[in-house]
Parts: structure tokens; C-alpha cells; sequence
């Protein structure tokens, strides 16, 4: 899958920008600030309906303008064009596809975006909702029905955390049917996650011998969110009055987790800072080559600032490996990196939110 077309407009600094892209690599250059994240936001946000940046979606709307809207035309293995677009007017976002409003869901599915960015390492290091996030990304491009069972989920959770918040304690009845939906919406939820894991494992573990050689065997453990020896139903009745004293439910798949131990390092603290950001980037390659597997078709590949963030050696190793694969890559640096000194690339100058072609 690649973009061959990226046209954003009232995107924090970019008014508006149209860029054509090459299928192979492109490189977006220029001073800090300049608007070169943003252009990778754009992308992301059509595959991801929010931005890989902390903070509120709104923050992407440019100061005073009224408007938001990126566009890309998303051409498929297949030879497909699809045409997809978000956009913010008033208080509303809007997905469409081929012209027409659609569901979020719907148009996530066309167009497919992993990026590697400065805050990557929050994948290793950072908070458990970053993990479920990569996870359920993974999840839903494999499993066609994984989104509706997220859905009932969610809004199983939220009937359930509302009754534990009310002023008095509701009278069991009221709970009994969400949390036997949450038993069995989470269910299915813990099986696809599961078998995701186990698909996605083999390919993390080649991936981080390349990466990360010294580091040894890598050993990928997940936790469903609930205790293993009893059934969920069970557990969230004998935790009502605690989950009330919390203001929230405290099982279920909504607290699921997955981490990563290596052979030489079996603790997370016993990572440099280099190697969970590696580690990130080699869970982001294994999620896309397992998505290209599913789906005949890499997903597109951003890396943000490669040249910070990684020693020349990684970065040309990882830009071969995508070059070999033959994904479309979008790449940022505040100069050329040495990595793509003889990798035929379309460069592009950014400055003040412009997008002007170089080369
Ligand atoms: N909502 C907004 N409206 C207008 N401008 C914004 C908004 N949010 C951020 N900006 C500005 O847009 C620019 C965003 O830059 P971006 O992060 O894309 O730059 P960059 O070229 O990647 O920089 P760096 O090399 O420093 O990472 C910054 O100058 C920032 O101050």
C-alpha cells in the first residue's frame, strides 16, 4: 500500500500542502518546527483516526483556522485507488471514503500506517494503554469482527463504571447483564489478542536478533486482565464493592498487557534508553510484516527523526530492510541521514508549514 497523494490543510502549522509521493522513500527535511512531524501526523491520523503525539486530537487544528482536513489518495497492492480523508469542521470529525461519510472503523481499515517517533520508547517503558493500543491496532486488521466485539466492550464498561458511581448501590440486577456482557465480549477480545501474540512473536523475535543481537532470547508475556483461575463474571460480582470504593471496574480486558524480556536483560530497567527504543521498532517491523502477510500489502512506514533516534548502523539496516520489503517510507530528519546517501529517495523541503520538492 502506498500514498500517492497527501494534501493537508489547516494541520497545526500547514495551511495547506499537496505532496505526491514517491512509492519508495521520501525524506522530509528542515529546521525544528518547521512542519515535518505534522506531515506524519497526516498520515497516521488517516490510519489511526488521532495523532501518535500526547495530547487532545483539537491540538491538530492550526491555531484560528476553522477547518481541518488531510486527504490521500491510497493506492493498493491490487492496483486499487482508494480515496480517503478526515477532517474537523465545527466540533465534528468526519471520515469519508470515495466521497462518502463513513465510519471511522471503516476508514482506518483502507488505509494502514505504522510510525517509529521519538516517544516510541513509551511501547517498551510507558503506560499500559500505549501497549493495549499496538496490540488492538494489530488485532483489528487481522480479526474482521475484533471491532464490534472492542465496542460492546467499551460500552458494557461504561453502563457498569456509571452504576459504580452512582449515589447509592445498585441492586445487583442492574449489574448482572454488563458484566456478563463484559465476560463475553472480553472473552473473545483475550482469544484474538492471544492469537495475535502467537502470530506476532516469531516475527518479533527475528526482528529483535537483527536489531538486537546482544540481548539474547526474547520472551513475549501477556496478561488477559483478569485473575486465570476464575471466570470474569465471578470476579467483577465479587468485586463490586471494591470497584465502587475505586470509582471504576479493575478487571477485565480493558486491563490486559504484554511485555517483553530478553535473555540478558529480564527486567524492563535493565534497558538503555537506545534499546527500548530498538525494541519499539522492532515490535513496529514484526506488526507490519505480520500485516503484510494478512493482508498481501505492507503498511506504511513512517520514521520520524531516524537520525536522533537511532546510530547510523541501525538506520541503514532498518532502511534496507523496508527498501527489500518494498514498503512506502515516509522519513523526517533536520538533514539528509547518512543512511540515504545511496538510496535513490524523493526529497522534499519543509519550511514554515511549505512543502516545496527538491529532488
Ligand atoms: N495547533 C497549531 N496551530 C499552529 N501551529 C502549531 C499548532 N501546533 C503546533 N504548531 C506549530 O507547528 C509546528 C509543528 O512542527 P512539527 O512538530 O511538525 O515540526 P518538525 O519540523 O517536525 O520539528 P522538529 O524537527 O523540531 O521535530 C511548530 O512550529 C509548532 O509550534
Amino acid at each position: 500500500m502506498r500514498l500517492e497523494q497527501l494534501r493537508m490543510q489547516g494541520l497545526r502549522c500547514i495551511t495547506d500542502a499537496d505532496v505526491e509521493l514517491d512509492p519508495a522513500i521520501n525524506l522530509f527535511v528542515g529546521a525544528n518546527g518547521a512542519g515535518k512531524t505534522s506531515i506524519l501526523e497526516a498520515a497516521f491520523l488517516l490510519s489511526h483516526a488521532r495523532s501518535f503525539r500526547s495530547g487532545a486530537r483539537e491540538a491538530l487544528l492550526s491555531r484560528g483556522a476553522a477547518r481541518l482536513s488531510v486527504f490521500a489518495e491510497v493506492r493498493h497492492a491490487d492496483d486499487r485507488v482508494c480515496r480517503v480523508g478526515l477532517g474537523r469542521s465545527g466540533i465534528r470529525w468526519e471520515a469519508r471514503v470515495e466521497g462518502v461519510n463513513v465510519a471511522i472503523g471503516q476508514l482506518v481499515r483502507e488505509c494502514a500506517v505504522v510510525c517509529f517517533e521519538p516517544g516510541s520508547h513509551a511501547l517498551i517503558a510507558g503506560a499500559a494503554e500505549e501497549r493495549r493500543r499496538f496490540l488492538d491496532w494489530g488485532v483489528f486488521h487481522v480479526e474482521h469482527d475484533f471491532l464490534s466485539h472492542w465496542r460492546r466492550h467499551q460500552r458494557a464498561l461504561k453502563q457498569r463504571n456509571s452504576l459504580l458511581r452512582s449515589p447509592s448501590m445498585p441492586a445487583d440486577e442492574l449489574f448482572e447483564p454488563w458484566e456478563a456482557e463484559l465476560a463475553l465480549s472480553g472473552a473473545h477480545i483475550d482469544r484474538q489478542r492471544q492469537a495475535y501474540l502467537d502470530l506476532l512473536r516469531p516475527k518479533l523475535r527475528a526482528s529483535v536478533t537483527g536489531l538486537l543481537p546482544e540481548l539474547g532470547e526474547l520472551d513475549l508475556r501477556y496478561r488477559r486482565g483478569w485473575s486465570d483461575d476464575q471466570d470474569l463474571t465471578q470476579q467483577l460480582r465479587a468485586q463490586r464493592g471494591r470497584d465502587r470504593a475505586r470509582g471504576h471496574t479493575t478487571a477485565g480486558a480493558h486491563r490486559a498487557d504484554w511485555s517483553i524480556a530478553f535473555e540478558h536483560a529480564p527486567l524492563r530497567e535493565h534497558l538503555s534508553r537506545g534499546q527500548e527504543k530498538l525494541t519499539a521498532l522492532a515490535c513496529l517491523l514484526a506488526q507490519a510484516e505480520l500485516y503484510a502477510e494478512h493482508r498481501g500489502e505492507w503498511p506504511i512506514v513512517c520514521l520520524d527523526d531516524l537520525a536522533s533516534e537511532l546510530d547510523q548502523a541501525h538506520q541503514g539496516a532498518v532502511v534496507a530492510q523496508l527498501v527489500a520489503a518494498g514498503a512506502q517510507v515516509l522519513l523526517t530528519g533536520t538533514e539528509m541521514p547518512q543512511a540515504l546517501t545511496n538510496v535513490p529517495s524523493r526529497v522534499f523541503h519543509v519550511e514554515q508549514g511549505q512543502v516545496t520538492r527538491l529532488l
